[in-house]
């Protein structure tokens, strides 16, 4: 029985811009299945000034994309080298890391994660597989989601998986093939209200449930172009800021009541995309904390079963999952889906940099 084992570390760092997930994870495949333990964990939270820069990075030139990138990988080298030297790891197999996303635009054929320069493998001293996404636009994919062929390995007990993060996304199988996309926004736009009013985020989405729907708001987001069209899709930080907030912004309503509105939309968005309605569902990202936009989905869809993970998985999984990317371009295995993607054939993407 041929049993191989990974040690790798996955770093994630999301579009909620709430820090940088670091995992160490062993992965023990065992005759073509995969089983994980999470055996170290850190969330390193972004200062103020990292938020701001990251925020403002959209719109930024590419001199100062450069100057960016640069700096950012110097950070999360040092985020790494600090995860390995308290941890006290030795022979890892490699760190596999996502970056993070500052354009999107699959459509016009890009799209960028800062902290992926070559210096991260000599900065941490260690073999680094990143730049999961770059790959697959070339091959006229979306670039995202990429965590699917993860859920299809490490959670095939779920009918579906759901991430709530900046934005949310699902995956579930169909004839035999993994199916995915993102959904809608979810935190980027919660926490831009919440941070109107002095918060990081909605605890639980307690102020969202003191307000009221606005009915002409809520009509206006779910009949945005995006969500009638058929996957593959993705969404990237561009929707929010010329999109949906513009149209917030529009209504004259109290900031609960679009915190209350946009909760809605994410619900009902959600029963939209799932393809039969009983079930069960995994749900994950720290939108899985809001305890009301739970509820609210539990409402429009009354006979599915959302189940959120009571370990690590609910912080970790992208940190994982990018984990296993990772593995799964060192041993030269597809790590992207095309069914998922778009892309014109399935294949293995990432770039190995070596210490
Ligand atoms: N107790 C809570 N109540 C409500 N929301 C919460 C809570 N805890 C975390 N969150 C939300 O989850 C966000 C972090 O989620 P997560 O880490 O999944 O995002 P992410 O890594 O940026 O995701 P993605 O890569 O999918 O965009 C926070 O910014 C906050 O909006
Ligand atoms: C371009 C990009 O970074 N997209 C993220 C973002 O955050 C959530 C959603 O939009 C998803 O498409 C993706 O991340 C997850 C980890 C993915 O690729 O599966």
């Amino acid at each position: 029985m041929a049993i191989e084992n990974y040690n790798v570390i996955g770093v994630m760092s999301g579009t909620s811009l709430d820090g940088i997930d670091l995992a160490l994870i062993i992965f023990h495949r065992l005759e073509n299945h995969w089983q994980y333990q999470i055996k170290e964990t850190k969330a390193v939270p972004y200062t103020e000034d990292w938020i701001s820069r990251l925020k403002k990075a959209v719109d930024f030139s590419q001199e100062e994309l450069e100057k960016l990138n640069k700096e950012y990988t110097l950070l999360l080298g040092n985020v790494i080298s600090d995860f390995i030297a308290v941890n006290q790891l030795e022979n890892l197999d490699g760190i596999c890391s996502h970056g993070h996303t500052i354009l999107h635009q699959p459509q016009n054929g890009f799209t960028l994660q800062i902290g992926n320069l070559p210096e991260i493998a000599k900065l941490t001293n260690q073999k680094v597989i990143c730049d999961f996404r770059v790959q697959d636009v070339e091959y006229g994919g979306q670039g995202a989601p990429l965590v699917p062929i993860g859920d299809r390995f490490l959670f095939p007990e779920y009918d579906f998986c759901l991430n709530l993060g900046g934005f949310s996304n699902i995956s579930f199988e169909q004839d035999g093939n993994r199916i995915a996309f993102d959904i809608s926004p979810v935190n980027t736009v919660l926490n831009f209200y919440a941070s109107l009013l002095g918060l990081e985020y909605d605890d639980k989405g307690t102020i969202a449930r003191s307000g009221t729907v606005s009915e002409s708001l809520l009509q206006e987001l779910n009949t945005i172009d995006f969500y009638a069209q058929t996957y593959p899709k993705s969404l990237g930080y561009e929707f929010v800021k010329t999109i949906v907030l513009p149209m917030m912004e529009k209504h004259t309503i109290s900031t609960a009541d679009k915190l209350r509105t946009f909760v809605e939309h994410i619900a009902i968005q959600t029963s939209l995309a799932v393809p039969k309605k009983t079930g069960t569902i995994l749900a994950t990202g720290g939108g899985a904390y809001n305890v009301f936009l739970l509820e609210r989905m539990a409402f429009h869809l009354p006979e599915m079963t959302f189940k959120v993970p009571d370990d690590k998985t609910v912080e970790y999984k992208e940190a994982l999952i990018f984990a296993l990317l990772g593995v799964l371009k060192l041993r030269n295995e597809v790590n992207v889906l095309a069914s998922v993607t778009g892309a014109k054939h399935d294949h293995s993407s990432g770039k190995i940099f070596l210490p």
